[in-house]
């Protein structure tokens, strides 16, 4: 669906609201004070510009490009993450949401820049040695994992985030021992989830709600610090909006600095303590949910995006590449990181 950034949905967040925390209790800080509430104290007098200094960032990210043949698809020259807040990540298609995604947790190189969690520096860092540090991301559920049971595909976040290696199988008892633990915290997020009787269903009959909690799940599997969620309410039917949406909000009052790629702005507003907008791979305006939609340059963003023009030969080969790469993706099994086209420094082939 894509973004209005102009309209006003049934959820829209009140800045005193506390949320309702579905799934698991709520955590008041020593302070007595909720994380959402500290979230939104932190960010409150923050000015609504592009790379403004948040006061307790967990991820800073400097000078970060990314092209594809004459595509440059990011181009962020700085953007702090709050510790401990929901920062939605919204832009019209294309924008580069999935690619900085992707840069950020390893599983794509910049042509140039740096970012950092908790002031390490992640360049060059393998998607498994950035989850070890406590970084991870979802993944939509591709064909060849709808295949594997929803338990499968839970102990494969498992191996996936981990990097728990062949030689690691090798050590005698070592990998059982691993496994059982694997499967006891599977089974745990599962019930947490609503999925646990499910377990031995293939992941690719689930609703498309379910294949979200399932997603949302699986990226857990590693006790991650911060949860980056590529469109968590995509093809979710309203019944069970309210339950992901409350799941997300369990992240946060967790601990855990969650970031999302969001098209529907009613969840954007719904969840959201910070929203960094995105066009044509810069970054183009911050600020609370509140301020996005009377940005001009968001507006103008989204129209521009939206308009009926014919393409532009440059707009059509695009489209093209975009399409061709798809199909590519179908033929290596969707898996993440197959992307074929690719010539910046670390692509994936
Ligand atoms: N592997 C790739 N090879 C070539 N071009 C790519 C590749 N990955 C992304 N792109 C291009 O980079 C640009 C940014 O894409 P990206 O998927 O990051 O945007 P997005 O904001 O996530 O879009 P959407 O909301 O449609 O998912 C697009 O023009 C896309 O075609």
């Amino acid at each position: 669906m894509p973004a209005d950034p102009g309209s006003h949905g049934a959820h829209a967040a009140r800045p005193d609201e506390v949320p309702a925390a579905a799934n698991a209790p709520t955590r008041e800080s020593a302070a007595g004070r909720v994380p959402q509430r500290l979230a939104q104290a932190a960010l409150k007098d923050l000015p609504w510009e592009v790379g403004v200094a948040k006061p307790d960032p967990a991820i800073v990210v400097d000078k970060v490009t990314r092209t594809f043949g004459g595509l440059t698809a990011v181009s962020v020259d700085h953007l702090e993450v709050q510790r401990g807040g929901i920062t939605g990540l919204i832009g019209p298609n294309g924008a580069g949401k999935t690619t900085l995604f992707n840069l950020l947790t390893g599983f794509d190189q910049p042509n140039t820049g740096t970012w950092s969690f908790d002031g390490r520096d992640l360049g060059r860092l393998s998607p498994h040695q950035v989850a070890r540090l406590g970084v991870v991301r979802t993944f939509q559920l591709t064909k060849a994992l709808s295949r594997l049971t929803v338990l499968q595909n839970m102990l494969l976040g498992a191996q996936g985030q981990r990097g728990e290696s062949f030689l690691r199988a090798l050590v005698p008892g070592g990998w059982r021992a691993q496994e059982k633990e694997n499967t006891e915290r599977a089974m745990d997020l599962l019930r947490r989830f609503k999925l646990d009787a499910k377990k031995d269903d293939f992941a690719g009959i689930l609703s498309g709600g379910q294949r979200k909690l399932l997603e949302m799940a699986r990226a857990l599997m590693s006790d991650p610090k911060v949860v980056m969620l590529d469109e968590p309410m995509a093809g979710v039917n309203p019944a069970l909006t309210q339950s992901l949406l409350g799941h997300v909000k369990d992240l946060r009052e967790e601990g855990m600095t969650v970031i999302f790629v969001e098209h529907d702005m009613d969840v954007v507003r719904d969840i959201s303590d910070w929203v960094v907008v995105m066009a044509a791979g810069k970054i183009i305006a911050e600020g609370p949910p509140e301020s996005i939609s009377q940005n001009k340059a968001v507006v103008d963003a989204y129209l521009g995006a939206h308009h009926d023009a014919p393409l532009t030969v440059e707009e059509e080969d695009r489209v093209l590449a975009e399409a061709e790469a798809e199909v590519a993706r179908e033929l290596h099994g969707g898996q993440p990181g197959t992307d074929v086209i690719s010539d910046g420094p670390g692509g994936r082939r």
